[in-house]
């Protein structure tokens, strides 16, 4: 085995192995449950062979107690095995669940940058599939496995001590079917890999085209997203009968060795008899043991093809838990249960990929209970600067500061409890509009959702609904409009109670009616709240303290509305187009 892992694959092992720790005592009492049906499964032979020579004998009376042993021990067999069933199959759920877990806290805390990368699909598949795939081959292979060597080395001892000239010619097909085995399973693997990566894809394929379901229907592309499933569901479909193929192949040629000892031994032992070396109770015994041990032996040779599977997975699995090699999510320890809400960029520059610099040496402050207005052209860097102040990235260089104090010295739960963010396409969990809109605050009320949502002008339409609150909002808020998805988001933000609320304008979703509200609502909570907004119509923000205007990561201008309409020349020209959209000039 060593030849065939290296030392990293013993480190996979060891450290999926670990998973199986906190299961000692279960994974005992399974043993004992094994050894017990093992040692009854191997007396039965004897007893068999006792029975047929008190046959010929014509011993009916002893044959007939022996039956009833035979009887018995089958019952007890019987017993063992549902024990061991039952406790594999809770050892395997276990191991499934703390993976599952493991991998589910690891995703939450993985960087947003990860997922930039990372595809939905291939994440489920990870966590889906290969939990499964490591669980049933720590459980179901690795204790099988150890059954069988127990097992064949128990035999070996009876069929040595009853024939070593017959033991030596079952053993004879143990080294061939160890090398179809050790030469297939490396095949196996890499197919395995392929595999895997076929399945994140075949995953990630499925679950945007179920995401994006409506563009899919509206853009008329129902066929070409069919075929390209088909293709996947196929290429996985030959993959698999690929793998099957060749673990058959292995299969029937060990089977094929395994049967021509089996030839041997009958050959061998009616020799035997003939000769009077060997007797019918024995061969008996012998024939019975020889299928239990080529069976064994099958199974252990196939142990290299096994674990070269699961390394396949334990590979996907422990990666992903090792953060694919990013730095995790760094917070400090600062914790503070009250802040001012002032907020400071010191000479920031920031980009998502190497040598692309979205933020260039920006430097602004944001007064503490205040209103402030970012404005400027699409995919100058507005909602990339939200993205750095909820700590989504880090800075490559420069320092954020809240109150003075770099937002990477805070904890997370600090900075979450006091920053709440609507973003431009609000994400609506599949729940109620209440648990939607109390998920993120213990203290509020039922009685201050109302409020606000009154306040938003979402109550009325929430009230006349059959259960009112109680509405189950559908996956992504799919059974509300854009506005009203926004004003749900915009309750879950005031509910929130933080001090600073950062509001991304959805370019689309707002109605006038809505804009109107925002705006009020904003200035209601710029009194004690800092509020920054992201506008993309400057209607909504001519009221805010101070608009910076972000342009290609850079500020080109700050003042009120009034003072850049006068002398910003590229807040003018924000304002014309917008004009000009609404059909007021030109
Ligand atoms: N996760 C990301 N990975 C790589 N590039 C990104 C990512 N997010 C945004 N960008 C790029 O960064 C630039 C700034 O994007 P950002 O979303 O900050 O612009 P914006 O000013 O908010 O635009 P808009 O007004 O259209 O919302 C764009 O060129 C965009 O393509």
């Amino acid at each position: 085995m060593k030849s065939i892992l290296s030392k990293e694959d013993c480190n996979l092992l060891k450290r999926c192995f670990k998973y199986m720790f906190p299961y000692k005592f279960r994974v005992i009492v399974t043993f004992v449950c094994i050894v017990f049906g093992l040692i009854l499964q191997v007396v039965q032979p004897l007893i068999l062979g006792k029975v047929i020579a008190l046959l010929f004998a014509r011993e009916f009376h002893e044959m007939s107690l022996m039956l009833i042993y035979l009887f018995v021990t089958e019952l007890v067999l019987t017993v063992f095995s549902f024990f061991q069933s039952y406790l594999f199959s809770s050892l395997s759920e276990n191991i499934i669940y703390d993976l599952k877990k493991d991998m589910f806290q690891k995703i939450t805390t993985l960087p947003v940058k990860v997922y930039d990368h990372m595809k939905i699909g291939e994440m489920i598949s990870r966590l889906q599939n290969d939990t499964a795939t490591v669980a049933s081959i720590l459980t179901n292979q690795f204790i099988s496995t150890i059954i069988d060597i127990l097992r064949v080395v128990i035999i070996c001892v009876i069929v040595f001590r009853i024939s070593i000239p017959l033991s030596l010619v079952i053993l004879l097909s143990f080294p061939i079917t160890f090398f179809i085995f050790t030469i297939t399973g490396k095949k196996i693997r890499k197919k395995s890999e392929s595999l895997a990566r076929l399945n994140d894809i075949y995953f990630s394929n499925l679950q945007q085209s179920i995401a994006g379901i409506r563009e899919i229907k509206s853009l008329g592309i129902k066929g070409q997203r069919t075929i390209q499933f088909l293709n996947l569901a196929l290429s996985l479909k030959e993959k698999n009968i690929n793998i099957n193929v060749t673990s058959t192949v292995a299969r029937s040629l060990s089977q094929i060795s395994s049967f021509i000892s089996n030839i041997g031994v009958m050959a061998l032992a009616g020799y035997l008899i003939y000769k009077g070396d060997l007797n019918i109770e024995y061969f008996i015994a012998f024939s019975s043991y020889t299928g239990q041990l080529s069976g064994s032996l099958m199974n252990i040779t196939q142990i290299s093809s096994t674990v070269q599977n699961a390394l396949t997975s334990l590979v996907r699995i422990f990666s992903l838990l090792d953060e694919f090699g990013y730095k995790r999510e760094r917070f400090g320890n600062v914790l503070k249960e009250e802040i001012e809400g002032e907020i400071h960029f010191c000479n920031v520059s920031f980009g998502y990929q190497e040598n692309i610099r979205i933020l260039d040496d920006l430097s602004f402050s944001i007064a503490k209970n205040s209103t402030t207005a970012i404005v400027g052209s699409s995919g100058g860097g507005k909602s990339t600067i939200f993205n750095l102040l909820l700590h989504f990235y880090e800075a490559d260089k420069g320092r954020i500061e809240i109150d003075g104090i770099n937002i990477n010295k805070f904890t997370e739960e600090t900075l979450r409890k006091h920053i709440a963010v609507v973003h431009q396409a609000p994400y609506l969990f599949n729940a109620t509009f209440t648990e939607n809109m109390l998920i993120s605050s213990d203290k509020a009320t039922v009685e201050e959702m109302i409020e606000i949502c009154k306040k938003i002008k979402i109550h009325d339409y929430i009230s006349s609904l059959p259960v009112g609150y109680n509405t189950v909002i559908e996956e992504n808020g799919v059974n509300l409009s854009g506005g009203q998805k926004q004003r749900i988001a915009i309750a879950r933000a005031m509910l929130k109670n933080s001090k600073i609320i950062l509001f991304d304008e959805a370019t689309s979703s707002l109605d006038n009616e809505t804009q109107q509200m925002v705006r009020e609502l904003l200035e209601l909570a710029a009194d004690d709240h800092t509020v920054v907004i992201i506008a993309h119509r400057l209607s909504s923000i001519i009221n805010a303290d101070e608009i910076l205007i972000i342009d290609s990561g850079k500020l080109v201008g700050r003042g009120s509305h009034r003072q850049l309409l006068n002398d910003n020349f590229t807040y003018q020209k924000l304002y014309d187009n917008e004009l000009e959209c609404r059909g007021l000039i030109g």
